[in-house]
């Protein structure tokens, strides 16, 4: 098929067709009107960009130092999402005054001597670490990095284990390249789980479209003007400070612009979120206006990811009167429903929430939303989302456009097939699992008797090596809070984000991590994906996390668009399957990888340190219970005269009804899992599976109304 450059799919083109269910419009008949847009009238300036080379290598940071762009245009806040109302957080207990009450003084003296004294290195690499290729701690010890054979590193690592108590003192910090001369793995282009059999092959083929040949005839374009976009969108995009299109938005505004159906890959901070609002804000120029609507909605997966997708997306559409809508949990409801009921063009949501609006929020219908994109859309496929998924996808328009997009994008067309997809484009920009090219990654391995060591290889590393911006990943929320607490009593300045506190302080979490008011953030994987923070240098995993693709949106937190960034972890056995992946798509890619070995003794000096503080850590620990617990009862005893004296009001409106409770969220997963059959999941597919053939052929009204920009022109 032969595309037209200029051939842009309007969204919903007659006001005719809009359905309300509050009974303020009548439902009406099908109509081909059609708005047409007058050509625009490229000015010089524009028409120079377009002739100017594309470069894949963008360099971001350039036009925010050239002060053509201020860094808030180019951050994304709060603030918008600050109008959406915070929950009430009057029991949120102050933990830095309590660490401080409980701060020994010799501590933090002896910190600060320590600190001075110190061999603090300014840049980890250059100063005190040396390149040598004689370390061989990880190369050869099985976590598949140097090894040869799998088997012959299994023997080497008995080998090895032997002489553990050998390198406990060793020297200074080192690096070694691991990847170089590494045998037998540069054949692979990504871990074997991906490999693909012929009925796989053969399945992609004729679930996807011919996309690739439909976009070969689109062209990657090398400039936002040459997307033809208009003048609004091109002015929001360089208020932004985005000049040139990144290669996932080069591939992907001119197919969405068709209105087609897109699954899109592309490594962690190379712009997927402007590859998918810039083609929802053009189509949506052109959208009838006299009846507000709710057209859009773009799923993600957390709260914060919402709040950023909102803040880009009110961003690039600040010279336009496009309106988008937040709905994530941990904000007020209230506020959100107010909002829906004008109906704004784009509803940024997770699923949760969007749930509960379109269960409870009087007059709010998802009747009329015609596109339909999923963020991070590999993780919303996980079984934990299964149900809300479904739910929504089921009451939203088949005919609707639907974009998924995600660093670690699945292809596989069995998960993909309960998204009823009509016939998607599969634009894949980098290799499977690619990490990005300027982002070193540092393996520290941790030998079973030093386990217990590891929160002192921790804080060894931020004494001495990492002191600022830096993103340090745990798998348990307790523990991370825990370890907050000893970097405080530690003077490390740091703040935590994850499930267990309230969403305000989640947000002043990052808030003040970004701005440097801290220099460490402790996260779970609550802050994984898809957060986008200027400048943060350094990602440290704590342990490795549960699987590769977890380990690439970690680690893609740093060296995002185009700058450089190093990863951290410290591995221990049990990561060792994540590791071993992770070296082989490495290998692969040839992107750099090194060891690094620690200074046992003052590892062990800081291990003797923490361990002193076992007891003020409790001490702590138990303070912040208390303090929460009296500002909960305080909390209890406000509501309870609010129901006394509001009681009318309360008894009078509508109960809430709840999509599942926690304990049917769990009980789901696990019947999931244990009988994925029989689930109603399974079900579902079939059924989308069956409903799939007819709706291909079904032309929708949408593809009806389509109109040239030519016809336009004429
Ligand atoms: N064309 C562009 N020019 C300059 N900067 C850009 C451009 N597109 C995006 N950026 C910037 O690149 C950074 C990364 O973008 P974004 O968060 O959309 O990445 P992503 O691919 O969604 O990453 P992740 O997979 O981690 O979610 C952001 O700071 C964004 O402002």
């Amino acid at each position: 098929m032969k595309v037209q450059d200029d051939f842009i799919l309007t969204i919903d083109d007659s006001e005719d067709d809009i359905q309300y269910d509050d009974n303020d419009v009548d439902a009406a008949e099908e109509g081909d009107k059609v708005p047409v847009k007058t050509p625009k009238k490229k000015s010089k300036k524009q028409k120079g960009k377009e002739e100017s080379e594309f470069s894949n290598d963008f360099m971001f940071e350039t036009d925010v130092n050239q002060g053509l762009v201020t860094e808030e245009d180019s951050n994304w806040d709060f603030d918008l999402s600050a109008k959406s109302g915070y929950r009430d957080d009057s029991n949120v207990v102050n933990l830095d005054a309590i660490i401080e009450r409980n701060r020994i003084k010799d501590v933090s003296s002896e910190d600060a001597e320590r600190e001075q004294n110190s061999t603090a290195k300014e840049d980890p690499e250059e100063e005190d670490i040396t390149l040598h290729s004689d370390d061989e701690d990880l190369a050869v010890d099985g976590f598949g990095t140097g090894a040869k054979t799998l088997e012959a590193s299994d023997q080497e690592e008995e080998e090895n284990n032997d002489d553990d108590d050998d390198d406990i003192t060793e020297p200074v910090p080192s690096f070694t390249p691991l990847q170089n001369g590494v045998e037998g793995l540069n054949e692979e282009s990504s871990a074997s789980s991906d490999e693909e059999d012929e009925e796989e092959v053969a399945k992609k083929n004729a679930y996807f479209s011919e996309g690739d040949k439909d976009s070969a005839d689109i062209k990657m374009q090398s400039s936002f003007q040459s997307m033809n976009l208009s003048r609004p969108i091109l002015k929001g995009l360089s208020k932004m400070g985005f000049e040139q299109p990144t290669q996932i938005q080069s591939k992907t505004i001119p197919v969405a612009l068709l209105g087609k159906d897109i699954v899109g890959a592309a490594i962690t901070g190379s712009g997927k979120t402007a590859a998918f609002i810039v083609p929802i804000l053009e189509r949506l120029l052109y959208r009838p206006k006299k009846i507000p609507t709710s057209r859009v909605l773009v799923l993600v997966p957390t709260r914060e990811l919402g709040i950023q997708c909102h803040s880009v997306a009110t961003k690039i559409a600040a010279f336009t009167d496009i309106v988008s809508c937040l709905c994530v949990g941990g904000l007020s409801l209230k506020q959100q429903e107010q909002e829906l009921r004008k109906r704004p063009d784009i509803i940024i949501a997770t699923p949760g929430r969007f749930i509960d609006h379109m269960r409870n929020s009087q007059g709010f219908t998802v009747e009329h939303i015609e596109i339909m994109v999923m963020d991070e859309a590999d993780r919303m496929l996980d079984d934990g989302f299964a149900d809300e998924l479904n739910e929504i996808i089921n009451s939203c328009p088949k005919s609707r456009q639907t974009m998924l997009f995600s660093a670690t994008m699945t292809d596989k067309v069995d998960d993909l097939i309960r998204l009823s997809l009509n016939r998607p484009v599969r634009l894949f920009v980098d290799a499977k699992k690619s990490t990005a090219k300027l982002l070193t990654q540092e393996f520290i391995r941790v030998r079973p008797q030093r386990e217990v060591l590891r929160p002192a290889m921790l804080i060894y590393l931020c004494k001495t090596l990492f002191h600022k911006r830096t993103i340090i990943f745990f798998r348990s929320k307790a523990f991370a809070h825990k370890m907050r607490i000893i970097f405080g009593l530690l003077s490390l300045s740091a703040t935590e984000i994850h499930g267990s506190l309230s969403q305000e302080q989640r947000i002043r979490a990052l808030e003040d991590f970004r701005d440097g008011k801290c220099n460490y953030l402790l996260a779970t994987d609550v802050a994984s994906r898809g957060i986008d923070i200027k400048g943060i240098e350094v990602v440290i995993n704590y342990e490795a996390p549960s699987s590769h693709e977890i380990y690439l949106h970690r680690v893609g937190r740093t060296a995002r668009a185009g700058l450089s960034g190093r990863a951290v972890t410290l591995a221990g056995e049990g990561d060792r399957k994540v590791i071993k992946d992770v070296f082989k798509t490495s290998a692969a890619q040839n992107t750099k990888v090194v060891s690094r070995n620690l200074e046992f003794d003052k590892v062990e000096s800081y291990g003797k340190q923490i361990k002193d503080l076992e007891d003020v850590v409790n001490k702590v620990l138990n303070e912040e219970k208390q303090e929460r617990e009296i500002k909960i009862a305080e909390r209890d005893l406000k509501k309870g005269e609010n129901i006394i004296k509001h009681s009318d009001e309360i008894r009078s409106r509508p109960a809430r009804t709840w999509f599942q409770s926690e304990k049917e969220k769990k009980a789901s997963k696990a019947q999931t899992s244990e009988n994925p059959d029989k689930t109603s999941l399974a079900k579902r597919k079939k059924q989308l599976e069956k409903e799939e053939m007819p709706r291909s052929y079904k032309k929708t009204k949408k593809d009806r109304m389509t109109k040239t920009r030519a016809a336009g022109k004429k």
